[in-house]
């Protein structure tokens, strides 16, 4: 029997006047236990309708939901044994912390002792012990969101599905209660499945991650592998920061083309190309070379790029330059440790040079047609 979570074709269709839409559509994934596992995207991707399949708060139009093994696809949402925390937390506001975690156990009729070994543990975990008398109305939002969190996890869920769950925090409080997260779920060794559309959260919390495109999976993989080797333009450019420059694709195998400053480069990775797979593209078809802004390295010698320091942007720990390309119509972004910051000035002409195992080339005609 597969242990874990194993999401099969599932798929989720809406009825509308016409033919309806589907909003998810044949999305696979294998969640290990104690995996802390990411769907990620933009607005509207399909991520909370995915979520809320596997929780069984919606119905699938088709595909499967296996836990452990077992078909949980029609099964109710609350025989599921998962637990779920909302983007608004749905405290009971006239109830005390410690009422608001031990509701549901009440509720299942558990022995008074019983609720508060339970409750009592899971305050502890979440150092919301001092606060158990407290009303939500007297907590701020980074406790209140721990408190919805502890009840989720009072009941002991092999898997907590956690869909935004940072949104309605500041900047700052969002990075500590990630943090938060990532620790509770390392100390319970639960799966946890987390719906964001901040790719930094995602990448700062979880072991992997799927990147959601318009219903479908685009990819998935550790946070570094999505960073380093992206599987098409649209997750290149939704991970990170990445620099795209229009190229025009030599003949041949291996692929190569020409920085706009005419040194050719063999790009370490050749992603969607018509013809890949014969390794011989058409000469003269139109490429888009992605390369990270950290990846570029100024130099005094034969360069890659030239161009023109337009803008400079102190960022503390590095420094964002802003580059005009010589000849073409394009900006480039370069981070530079702040140490070597002070060769740059704004207005200088600069170049820069770039591995080729840095550089992956991307074709321009079929992500125009996507
Ligand atoms: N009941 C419904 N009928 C028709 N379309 C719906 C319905 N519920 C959701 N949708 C559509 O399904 C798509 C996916 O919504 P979903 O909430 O899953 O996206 P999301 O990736 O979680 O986005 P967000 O980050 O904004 O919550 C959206 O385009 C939404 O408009």
């Amino acid at each position: 029997m597969s242990r874990g979570l194993s999401i099969r074709g599932l798929t989720k269709r809406y009825p509308t006047h016409g033919e309806g839409i589907t909003v998810v559509s044949d999305v696979s994934f294998d969640v290990g236990n104690g995996e802390f596992f990411t769907m990620l995207g933009p607005s509207g991707c399909g991520k909370t309708t995915t979520l809320r399949m596997i929780a069984g708060l919606e119905e699938a139009s088709s595909g499967a939901i296996l836990i452990d093994g077992q078909d949980t696809t029609n099964v109710p949402a609350r025989r599921r044994n998962v637990g779920m925390v909302f983007q608004s937390y749905a405290l009971f506001p006239h109830l005390p912390v410690f009422e608001n975690v031990a509701y549901g156990l009440r509720i299942r009729n558990l022995p008074e002792t019983e609720i508060r070994a339970k409750v009592g543990e899971i305050l502890d975990l979440l150092a919301l012990s001092p606060l158990a008398d407290r009303l939500p109305g007297q907590l701020s939002g980074g406790q209140q969101q721990r408190v919805s969190i502890a009840r989720a996890l009072v009941y002991r869920p092999p898997v907590l599905l956690l869909d935004e769950p940072l949104a309605n925090l500041d900047a700052k409080l969002r990075v500590q209660m990630r943090d938060e997260i990532r620790r509770i779920q390392r100390a319970l060794g639960i799966m946890v499945l987390y719906v964001t559309h901040d790719q930094e959260e995602a990448m700062a919390v979880s072991d992997r991650i799927a990147v959601f495109e318009r219903g479908r999976v685009a990819q998935i993989g550790s946070p570094t592998e999505i960073y380093d080797t992206p599987a098409s333009h649209f997750v290149a450019d939704f991970i990170g920061k990445a620099n795209f420059l229009p190229v025009r694709i030599n003949k041949g195998n291996p692929v190569s083309c020409h920085f706009p400053s005419g040194n050719p480069i063999t790009p370490g990775r050749v992603i969607a190309l018509p013809h890949q797979e014969h390794k011989m593209i058409p000469a003269g078809f139109d490429g888009l070379l992605m390369v990270r802004p950290e990846r570029l390295t100024p130099t005094d010698g034969p360069a890659a790029i030239a161009g023109r320091v337009e803008r400079l942007q102190h960022l503390g720990a590095m420094t964002r330059c802003f580059v005009s390309v010589v000849g073409m119509d394009c900006e480039l972004l370069v981070d530079l440790p702040r140490i070597t910051r002070s060769r740059l000035r704004e207005g200088d002409p600069c170049k820069f040079d770039v591995a080729s195992s840095d550089v992956a080339l991307f074709s321009k005609a079929r992500e125009m047609q996507a």
